[in-house]
């Protein structure tokens, strides 16, 4: 397994490495951007740098996070790598929709298993297995590993993204895949939402019990919270697709009477929208807050 390294930009104190790579999983070539951060080059005490995953939303390519998230100064001030997958496979041969919000840019991190889109949209066995695996093969060779992909990592993400977090994290948390999860602006449970009931039912199907697995409010009813964790989230109030999409209070509301409830820490923040804007003023706290969980201060 390679990569290939299409760019290669000194950003802060580190690197940031645009790649891209065959992925067996989608059956496509992949691209993925990785902020190396200023410790990779001026050592980390010989402790491998842990890394952060964080999950794009529609129609995102890895560009839109790297460039103004403003990850990379957080990055350097704890020492942990920045991934930015993509948000799906692309290619005129990739099946698209004309709306921004399916196919294309909008592969909802999971497994598809509707044709035409089951040999391509594995986003969800890309981003929490094959994708980790192959940069710690990279990076590590698999041995002595300087920079951590697989055990001391979290995950964050925005919008489609954030569900993705959200999702993935929960359906990986007996096995805490993730040592903490964040969100921004998240939709929280896809399967009463028009732009998740539109992806569910053309990459799941009808069954609505298929849905169930990947939707966060459907997951802290099923997954217990054992350790007393947190998770953390920002909305903004003038956010464009709160009331339609997101919707942040119907977790609130699913999380009542099981083990999550106020294990939910959802930050309504006023007057702030969907943007990168947003995104950026509190990209600060969730590093902090990641930083925590992953024992770098
Ligand atoms: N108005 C957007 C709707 C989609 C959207 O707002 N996407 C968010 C994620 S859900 C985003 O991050 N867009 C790219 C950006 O702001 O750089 C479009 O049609 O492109």
């Amino acid at each position: 397994m390679s990569f290939n390294v299409n760019a290669e930009i000194a950003v802060c104190g580190g690197k940031l490495l645009k790649l891209s790579h065959y992925s067996d999983v989608v059956n496509n070539t992949m691209d993925v951007n990785i902020y190396l951060p200023q410790q990779y080059f001026t050592g980390s005490n010989g402790k491998p740098i842990p890394s952060i995953y964080f999950l794009s939303g529609l129609t995102c390519t890895p560009q839109n996070a790297s460039e103004k998230a403003f990850w990379q100064l957080q990055a350097d001030k704890y020492g942990f790598t920045m991934v930015f997958p993509d948000t799906s496979p692309r290619g005129e041969h990739i099946p698209d929709d004309p709306a921004y919000d399916f196919g294309v840019g909008a592969g909802f991190y999971l497994n598809a298993t509707q044709e035409p889109y089951k040999k391509y949209f594995q986003m969800y066995d890309y981003v929490h297995k094959e994708l980790p695996r192959q940069l710690n093969q990279y990076f590590n060779n698999n041995k002595n590993p300087k920079l951590d992909f697989l055990d001391n990592v979290s995950i964050t993400g925005h919008s489609m993204g954030g569900y993705g977090a959200l999702s993935g994290y929960l359906q990986n948390y007996h096995s805490k895949k993730y040592k903490s999860c964040s969100a921004f602006a998240p939709i929280v449970n896809p399967m009463n939402v028009p732009w998740g009931q539109k992806a569910f039912k053309n990459y799941l199907g009808n069954d609505r019990l298929t849905w169930r697995q990947y939707d966060p409010s459907e997951l802290v009813k099923q997954v217990h919270n054992y350790g007393d964790d947190k998770i953390l989230i920002h909305q903004g109030t003038k956010d464009p697709f709160l009331n339609e999409n997101l919707r942040s209070n119907l977790l609130i509301e699913a999380a009542r009477g099981t083990s999550w409830e106020d294990k939910i820490d959802l930050r309504m923040v006023d007057g702030f929208d969907h943007s990168y804007y947003f995104i950026s003023s509190f990209v600060p706290i969730h590093a902090e807050f990641h930083a925590k969980h992953l024992g770098l201060i």
